[in-house]
């Protein structure tokens, strides 16, 4: 598989390099004219400055040349294509930047007329309409090289020298896409968010998805990532190197969600090495593995604080941009060929956003499809995409090189009247509103003959309306743009056989071991929960009841009647307390890991199995941690029987219960994955386990006497009095004798297995967004 995946890249050296280009999903253009326009876009700002040497392309693409491979990360013979000889990865690199290089050449010689040409009358319409050009040429070095451009290159905030974000090459995947529709029942009545939007990406690519709040754009996203979660209808048509998405692929895509989704308490490195054991292939080594995670941290420019907790919302933790970088890092640690981002730089200030956008940029470099969705990005964000995808209310308003989006609304008449960031002129243009922009002759006469009908002409009145416009940019694109793009859609890819046949053939493959993700699991269950099991609130509230317990039943007597009814009381409150408080921690385990779970599952990193018994079995030691604490200073102060037998066997009753409690818990919150369903229903649970725990009702009606047999607390109750007493008085247990306990102790077992078996087949049931 490795041989069929590397071969496209080995065997054509530089044509790699040639695939990349976004014409690579373009039939093959006519010599000359067509030629040169093809390649007008990507060349155009540097040709318009006749300075060959510091185009944005050319830097971009050289840089291969410069890099050595990495150490760490090359672990040979996987099935991601991370190439196993330095040699093979610097042979590919020169034989890139040998072809870029003739590339250039060829453009500059055969297209530098038109392009020129092109480019010029370009600059005009900028110029004259304040558009400024792209500005790569005035930034400062730092900017045009956010985390690291060169070996020498400084953080700028950490002060210390960078390595360039280098990856090792992988199978390309040609994204392509055609007429997708999502549509949702809204309170019954059907809604079209997604209405036929068509495009492409090609490795070395950022494609960017633009548009207003609620256009579609992160609905996109997921539905191209495999990963669209809902009720919704998908149609159209999405392929990967010309196949249709299977699971396979999962090991191949990152994914960036927009809510970053990580472990509040675990530290930047912990976060990244789990990923790493997690997700990179079995072929790979330990060592191996911490060693690509050393790079990934280091290439990500969080050296500073990978020691430091992710943080959340009451755990200060890393700042935004840090957590942002983190949750890429855990994307691209696998060395995706397909990377997916919904908005990577919302929130971030413009410098940490262009160094985010910048890591992209090298990411597609390397022969990566990246398909990002973006908000308002500045204009030196927005220079940076290769191509765009406009959408507004759904439908598409533009889809083609990014370069050319200012050109071709220009051409539809759309033109911004004052200096504007692009992005904010097309986004204005999205959202239907034409203030400083000159509006299309077709638009403003319709608006004309509207007023002229309804006999309003005031000034203000010719503005055209949102909903005018929106139509207008749709069939603007329609009929001028998107017949051409949907043919060249249709055009079969530029690509081997095999290279389709690599994406289908390929078994969906798990990182690691069954064995070795429970213990990965297990590890992390018990580093992130630590910190709530041994804090000092919940160590004191123990103690402090404990204490009190130990007060109030001071060596209680159960020689008398009255004792004897005291102790039985202290022994129902131990089964009750512990019986009550496991479950309500153990409701929130899968609730609140839910959105973790489905991004985790999603990218396919782990059998549900596995993080389930790690899950379950890592809260162990900690939810037995307390109650020892919580027996030891009660027992004694009670004046229960203090032999080591006694004590222990209550020990384990206790054990029993707080597990078979844990199960119940487990189960609701699996069961309704909504914490406020689930505390409901677990009060009304645990309530009636109370009651019918046989301490307080003595004469339970036949017909409900049933009931107890399901409570955790009366079997927990009746051990607990076997256990102190022989035999037990009358007088302390029901009707039903108490003979050696194995009852009790049977009903517990079933009811730890029972429940966690119930809990894991309602997560079992649960749709991940990706299967
Ligand atoms: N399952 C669903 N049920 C109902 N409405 C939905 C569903 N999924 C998406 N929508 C609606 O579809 C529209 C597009 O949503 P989407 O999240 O894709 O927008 P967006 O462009 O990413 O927005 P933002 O930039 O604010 O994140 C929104 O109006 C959203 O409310």
């Amino acid at each position: 598989m490795e041989s069929i995946m590397e071969k496209p890249m080995m065997d054509t050296g530089g044509g790699m390099i040639e695939r990349t280009k976004s014409d690579q999903l373009a039939p093959p253009p006519p010599p000359s004219s067509a030629q040169s326009l093809s390649r007008t876009a990507s060349a155009e700002t540097v040709l318009s400055t006749a300075d060959v040497t510091t185009t944005t392309s050319l830097s971009r693409k050289s840089s291969f040349g410069k890099r050595s491979a990495s150490g760490g990360a090359g672990a040979g013979g996987n099935s991601h294509g991370y190439s196993s000889s330095n040699n093979n990865n610097s042979h590919i690199r020169k034989s890139r930047s040998a072809q870029l290089k003739l590339e250039m050449e060829d453009l500059v010689s055969s297209g530098a007329a038109l392009s020129r040409a092109s480019s010029a009358s370009l600059g005009f319409s900028f110029t004259f309409t304040g558009f400024t050009p792209p500005p790569q040429d005035t930034m400062s070095s730092a900017e045009l090289h956010p985390f690291s451009d060169d070996d020498n290159t400084m953080d700028i905030e950490a002060g210390t020298p960078r390595k360039k974000l280098m990856t090792e090459p992988t199978l390309p995947i040609y994204l392509k896409f055609a007429e997708v529709k999502y549509k949702v029942a809204v309170k019954g009545t059907p809604r079209e968010i997604l209405s036929g939007i068509s495009g492409s990406a090609a490795p070395g690519e950022v494609l960017a998805l633009m548009g207003p709040s609620g256009s579609g754009k992160t609905t996109l996203l997921s539905i191209l990532g495999g990963r669209v979660a809902g009720p919704g209808d998908v149609e159209g048509c999405v392929s990967y190197n010309d196949e249709p998405y299977c699971k396979s692929l999962n090991r191949r895509i990152g994914f960036v969600t927009q809510d970053d989704v990580l472990f509040t308490h675990l530290t930047v490195k912990e976060t990244l090495t789990y990923a790493a054991l997690l997700r990179l292939p079995r072929t790979m080594t330990r060592q191996e593995k911490e060693e690509r995670t050393i790079d990934i941290i280091y290439e990500l420019g969080l050296e500073r604080c990978q020691d430091t907790m992710i943080g959340g919302s009451f755990v200060r933790g890393v700042s935004g941009g840090e957590r942002k970088r983190v949750c890429i890092g855990n994307e691209i640690i696998i060395n995706p060929s397909l990377l997916f981002l919904d908005e990577p730089t919302s929130g971030l200030d413009s410098t940490t956003a262009l160094r985010i956008i910048q890591l992209l940029h090298d990411i597609a470099e390397d022969g990566k499809t990246v398909i990002t969705t973006i908000h308002q990005p500045s204009s030196r964000l927005f220079h940076k995409f290769d191509k765009l995808i406009l959408l507004g209310r759904g439908s598409l308003l533009y889809f083609g090189k990014a370069s050319e989006a200012m050109p071709y609304f220009q051409s539809i008449g759309c033109t911004p009247l004052i200096a504007m960031n692009p992005a904010e002129f097309l986004l204005d243009l999205a959202n239907g509103n034409t203030t400083d922009v000159s509006v299309p002759s077709e638009l403003d006469d319709k608006v004309h003959m509207e007023n002229q009908n309804l006999q309003t002409n005031t000034k203000n009145d010719y503005k055209p309306s949102a909903q005018d416009v929106h139509e207008y940019l749709v069939d603007a694109y329609e009929n001028r743009v998107a017949y051409k793009a949907k043919k060249q859609l249709l055009d079969p890819l530029p690509i081997s056989d095999d290279m389709k046949t690599t994406i289908t053939s390929s078994k969906r493959e798990w990182g690691t071991s069954w064995w070795q993700q429970y213990s990965i699991l297990f590890c992390r269950g018990i580093k992130e929960r630590r910190h709530d099991y041994l804090s000092w609130m919940r160590i004191t509230q123990v103690i402090a009841t404990s204490v009190i317990l130990g007060l109030l039943w001071w060596h209680s007597d159960p020689s008398t009647p009255k004792g004897l009814q005291d102790q039985a009381g202290l022994l129902f409150f131990i089964a009750v307390f512990w019986g009550f408080f496991p479950v309500f921690t153990a409701i929130f385990t899968f609730p609140q890991e839910r959105a973790m779970l489905n991004k985790e599952r999603a990218a396919d990193m782990y059998k549900l199995s596995a993080y389930f018994l790690a899950r379950t079995t890592s809260d162990l030691p900690l939810d037995l941690f307390l109650p020892v604490i919580f027996m030891v200073i009660v027992y004694f102060m009670a004046g229960l029987k203090a032999t080591a037998a006694h004590f222990f066997l209550s020990m384990l009753t206790v054990f029993l219960s707080i597990i078979a409690a844990q199960g119940l818990g487990l189960a609701i919150g699996a069961s309704l994955l909504d914490i406020k369903k689930a505390t409901t229903l677990a009060s009304v649970t645990v309530m009636t386990f109370m009651l019918a725990g046989g301490f307080f009702v003595k004469k339970v009606p036949p017909f409900i006497s049933w009931l107890r047999y399901l409570s955790f607390n009366y079997h927990t109750y009746r051990l607990l009095l076997k256990v102190q007493y022989h035999p037990v008085p009358d007088i302390l247990i029901n009707a039903i004798p108490l003979d050696n306990g194995v009852t009790e102790v049977v009903a517990l077992v079933a009811m730890i297995i029972g429940y966690r078996v119930l809990a894991y087949m309602s997560l079992r049931r649960t749709k991940t967004s990706a299967s």
